[in-house]
């Protein structure tokens, strides 16, 4: 519809905007001053719902977005983020309005009513029942504080209600982490810090104790009757509202794991071998200043890789961890060709450390074979990379 698009720029206060891809153009919740008419590019229109993106819509070249906050003077209902290079015409709520106004009054009342019917089905998009995390994740607290017993000793383990709390209403640690930062702020619960330390080892192979490390974390509800009374006052404030909002956009391991399927181990292992992009990751950043300087610059130069144990193996380049003396006594009874298709389709490390665990002469005639190979049967390969690992695991010199 093109030409709808000139009738909008005909008029005196609209203007091209333009968004690079990826940028968000307005925030679900933001105040809604302008509509936007796409003149070119894509935008997605979504609601971030327990840590997920619902997708609403798309918009595209003569299509408008943001009327709805503008015709209601309701906050933006859901967030608009430019899918590739946008431009579009930023159309004042006065215009608008103008508009509006000029057309019949039945066209009017129609446009209000289906615009409050569309903010209210946005507003369903939600998994949170109480609409409230703050408020939801006092009650759980509170429930969890009476269930420990009332005792002048009561403690809750904030690991362990951060779990029941992430169970219960699909909250990432980091907005757990901020609402209670927020509760402990208000002096409405009181934090202890378990501490633990890293092992060091010195020079003569000693280990000591190391820099501490917040291991746990002690929680402890200073006044329990009068906690959710004053948690439902605070909830109750709209300033308080924003100031425990927290962008629900990010996710912890535990939430990464939870929603990928995998077990955070493999999901750790998966960013280690650079299997997941690394652009996904993000430091909370005082934290690992703490971090890094409770444990000094030098702990970060080098990786001491641990002693794998057989359940770790998964792959002919885990062979670097295994002892040279093990590999020998396996790779000596598999047979050349076998060894050669080991050597081929290994990467660098373990493929050294194959060669080097041969003879100068054997290690010669599989080097000649694996390079004669012109391409790796697959099925051939899995086998015999499985029967490389079970030999290994049924073998002695590894940790099990
Ligand atoms: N279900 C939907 N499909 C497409 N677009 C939508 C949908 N819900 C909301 N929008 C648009 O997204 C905008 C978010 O800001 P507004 O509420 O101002 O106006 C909204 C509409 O323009």
């Amino acid at each position: 519809m093109p030409q709808d698009i000139d009738r909008f720029e005909d008029e005196a206060d609209s203007a091209v905007r333009t968004f690079p891809k990826g940028t968000v153009i307005f925030r679900e919740g933001q105040a809604s001053d302008v509509a936007y008419v796409v003149k070119k590019g894509r935008v997605s229109i979504y609601r971030v719902v327990g840590n997920k993106r619902v997708r609403l819509g798309e918009r595209g070249p003569g299509e408008m977005f943001g009327e709805m906050g503008v015709v209601t003077a309701e906050p933006r209902a859901s967030t608009a983020e430019a899918l590739e290079y946008v431009e579009a015409l930023a159309c004042d709520k006065r215009l608008i309005q103008t508009m509006l106004l000029k057309s019949p009054r039945p066209v009017q009342l129609l446009t209000g009513y289906l615009a409050e019917r569309v903010q209210a089905l946005a507003a369903q998009v939600t998994d949170r029942p109480s609409g409230d995390p703050f408020l939801a994740v006092c009650r759980i607290v509170h429930l969890a504080w009476q269930a420990a017993g009332r005792g002048d000793k009561a403690e809750l383990d904030y690991a362990e209600v951060s779990r029941t709390i992430k169970d219960i209403i699909l909250l990432s640690q980091i907005e757990i982490d901020a609402i209670f930062e927020r509760l402990k702020k208000l002096h409405l619960v009181s934090v202890t810090e378990v501490k633990g330390h890293f092992p060091r080892t010195n020079l003569l192979g000693k280990t000591k104790p190391g820099p501490s490390f917040v291991k746990n974390r002690r929680l402890r509800l200073p006044d329990p009757e009068k906690f959710l009374a004053v948690a439902k006052n605070l909830s109750r404030d709209a300033a308080n509202a924003q100031a425990v909002g927290v962008d629900l956009e990010f996710c912890d391991l535990a939430d990464f794991s939870r929603e990928a399927g995998g077990a955070p181990e493999v999901i750790l292992k998966k960013i280690g071998y650079g299997e997941i992009p690394e652009k996904l990751f993000f430091f909370h950043k005082s934290a690992a200043r703490e971090f890094i300087e409770a444990m000094g610059q030098e702990y970060f130069k080098q990786a001491r890789r641990p002693r794998l144990t057989a359940a770790d193996l998964e792959n002919v380049d885990d062979i670097v961890s295994v002892d040279g003396a093990t590999l020998e006594e396996i790779l000596s009874t598999m047979g050349f060709h076998k060894v050669a298709v080991l050597a081929a389709m290994a990467g660098e490390a373990a493929r050294d450390k194959i060669y080097k665990t041969l003879s100068k002469k054997i290690a010669g005639i599989v080097r000649d074979e694996a390079s004669a190979m012109a391409a790796l049967d697959d099925d051939e390969a899995a086998a015999v990379e499985q029967e490389l690992l079970d030999r290994i695991k049924a073998a002695k010199g590894l940790a099990s």
